[in-house]
């Protein structure tokens, strides 16, 4: 072994007695039933019911509550006490606001305070102390920890909890204390989390979502088809900052790009008045019904989206030209209209068209921009490559993300693993070489990390590789053959807008497919499972999110609000605890008020995907392999420096 490495080793543990302590420690954590792992995907901006999902732990918070005082208080009074734990600060203001005097005030806090601190016990049972401290409030750590492990006789005890939680309240440090033992609570319950990909576009608040992900005690991101257009943007892709300003246009959520994000969207504003009117396709989404609300300033994001709209078409185009291995030639839409007939050529039918808004494009060279097109963009992408705020969050992309993930020994990926119509892995040829399955994703995430690096090369392969990540047919994050965004907008007839999907998501049903898929990843096929997001379950016409025979999870249920009335829920999430596997739908989230005054946490329906056989542990877990390696590196310094035998 590397004796520099054990040298600085040696500068921690200092001491022999500190390496036994610490072994002794990392033994014991080995043996402690494996922590609670929370599921979520396709967030899609909807920061709110998220929120409430990782407040509750799906469901995970009133379980426990349940547990421990279902013989001591009804279910009107355990849902009250939930909605306490979730939203600590608002609930207190409103139970503070029901009291009739101090008296009854005081007598609620210790008695909230004892249940709290049970609680607290109770969820922290399977760890150890110090992982437990972690989770304290700081500034009351202490104090807790007194509470928690006091071991005096009952009678003692009952006084001594009394006198803290007085001169808690004398202090007026009470709701701070308690909101403290909330929020240790709903980290307890969870040990880490994973988001399936889909953070961002369609809903309002991403920024929301990152900033609460950012500050999570433990979370790893499978990057969904949506968030590499973001990443792809910032890395210095102008078609997919063009994509998804159109998706923000789209679902009237410029806000995020021009108050979240401070872009400023002026230049794009004054060419979309130049060149487009009102035209019914491109109102946006959220509105588009409701006619007689229709005024300025939705005109004005009608024209924008219009206009993004046509930048992104025009900027496909010398990619797709220049990338041959992408095999995309049949999305050069533009040079396929009969301009004056308003008519197109695909796939050798022709459709007409309408909604039309080609005003910019030059028949004989339609993927020109024009000069202030190129204007706006080249100002765009230089306010996205430089807004701090942006930077931060898809830094963290980057530092918590990947393609796919291997934990615990099932295969997380938003998408797919493209597949043929025989199962075997799709091949794709990337610079005369053809690569598939793990191999090939190894490859996706690679480009897209050097182009992350680079963010002044726009038009190399790797940027443009970001790009098919978001569209092309053996994107693992998409998965289609293409993508009709064209179609939807300028032609009527249906047909032309499906988009055939890749045989994966039929095979995926069939459980010696994911088997295979399984080993492809050296995963086990008899304990691994592919957890996907991306396409939405759709629970209301019966279909079953556990496929294949249980090796196959698919989450996405409609978080986004905009897909919910297709799903009939408001999404899945999954927990992965020591005694197994459970599948939680919910029901549509209203609002946080609606929560607090009526307690309508009835959200979650639970369905047992697999109960283990014997409670898994730490030790056959990916942190568990970690500790071993962690032991055997003490193993390896008591031998090297304190020449003890082992
Ligand atoms: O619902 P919209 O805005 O028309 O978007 C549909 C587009 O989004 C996609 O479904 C991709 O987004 P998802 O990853 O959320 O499915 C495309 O396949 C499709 O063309
Ligand atoms: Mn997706």
């Amino acid at each position: 072994m590397d004796t520099s490495y054990l040298d600085l080793l040696a500068k921690i543990y200092d001491k022999e007695s500190k390496v036994v302590t610490e072994m002794i420690n990392l033994e014991a954590i080995l043996n402690l039933p494996k922590g609670t792992e929370h599921f979520v995907s396709d967030l899609h901006g909807e920061f709110h019911a998220f929120q409430h999902v990782l407040r509750n732990g799906s469901g995970n918070v009133k379980t426990k509550i349940n547990d421990l005082l279902k013989d001591e208080l009804s279910d009107d009074e355990i849902n009250e006490f939930a909605t306490l734990v979730y939203y600590p600060e608002e609930k207190l203001k409103l139970i503070k606001n029901e009291m009739e005097n101090s008296q009854s005030l005081n007598q609620w806090y210790n008695k909230t305070i004892e249940r709290m601190i049970n609680l607290v016990l109770f969820a922290s049972s399977k760890y150890t102390r110090t992982k437990v401290r972690k989770a304290l409030p700081k500034q009351f750590d202490y104090i807790i920890e007194e509470l928690l492990y006091k071991t005096d006789e009952l009678s003692n005890k009952k006084n001594y909890y009394h006198k803290i939680v007085e001169r808690i309240i004398s202090l007026r440090q009470v709701d701070k204390f308690i909101a403290g033992l909330a929020y240790t609570i709903q980290r307890l319950v969870v040990d880490h989390l994973h988001v399936v990909g889909d953070i961002y576009d369609r809903g309002p608040q991403p920024d929301k979502i990152m900033d609460t992900l950012i500050n999570y005690h433990s979370v790893d991101i499978q990057w969904g088809n949506h968030d590499v257009l973001w990443i792809g943007a910032y890395s210095g892709s102008k078609v997919c900052l063009a994509n998804l300003i159109r998706i923000c246009a789209r679902y009237d959520n410029l806000d995020i790009i021009e108050d979240v994000y401070g872009i400023n969207l002026r230049p794009l504003l004054n060419l979309a008045e130049k060149y487009y009117d009102d035209n019914q396709a491109f109102r946006p989404k959220n509105n588009a019904s409701e006619e007689n609300i229709f005024e300025n300033e939705q005109l004005q994001k009608t024209k924008i989206h219009q206009a993004i709209t046509m930048i992104q078409f025009k900027l496909e185009m010398p990619i797709i030209k220049r990338r041959p291995d992408f095999n995309m030639s049949r999305r050069l839409v533009l040079e396929n209209i009969d301009y004056e007939q308003k008519i197109i050529t695909l796939y050798g039918e022709e459709y007409s068209l309408e909604n039309d808004c080609f005003a910019t494009v030059n028949p004989d060279q339609p993927d020109q921009l024009l000069e202030e097109e190129e204007q706006v963009m080249n100002k765009l992408l230089f306010a996205f490559q430089h807004s701090e705020k942006l930077a931060r969050h898809m830094k963290f992309f980057m530092k918590k993300g990947s393609l796919y993930l291997k934990y615990n020994g099932n295969l997380l990926i938003h998408g797919c693993i493209p597949l043929n119509e025989d199962g075997t892995m799709k091949e794709m040829v990337i610079k005369d070489k053809s690569h598939s399955g793990r191999e090939l994703l190894d490859i996706f995430e690679s480009y897209l990390r050097y182009s992350f690096a680079h963010p002044e090369r726009t038009d190399d392969l790797a940027t443009d590789m970001v790009w098919y990540l978001w569209t092309g047919e053996n994107s693992s994050l998409f998965g289609k053959k293409e993508m009709t965004t064209f179609e939807r907008y300028f032609i009527k007839d249906k047909v032309a807008h499906v988009e055939e999907k890749n045989h994966y998501y039929y095979l995926r049903a069939d459980e010696e497919v994911c088997r295979e898929i399984l080993k492809e990843f050296d995963l086990d096929p008899d304990q691994g499972r592919i957890i996907n997001g991306h396409t939405p379950v759709l629970e209301i016409s019966g279909e079953n999110p556990i496929k294949a025979n249980g090796k196959m999870i698919v989450i996405d249920g409609g978080f986004s609000k905009a897909y919910q009335s297709k799903t009939g829920i408001a999404g899945y999430t999954l927990l992965y605890n020591s005694f197994g596997m459970q599948l939680v739908a919910h029901n549509k989230f209203t609002s946080k008020e609606d929560v607090l005054k009526n307690g309508t946490d009835v959200l979650s329906v639970k369905r047992l995907v697999d109960r283990e056989v014997e409670r898994k542990k730490v030790m056959e877990t990916n942190n568990g392999e970690k500790i071993l390696q962690q032991i055997s590196d003490l193993k390896h310094l008591m031998e090297y420096r304190y020449r003890i035998d082992q």
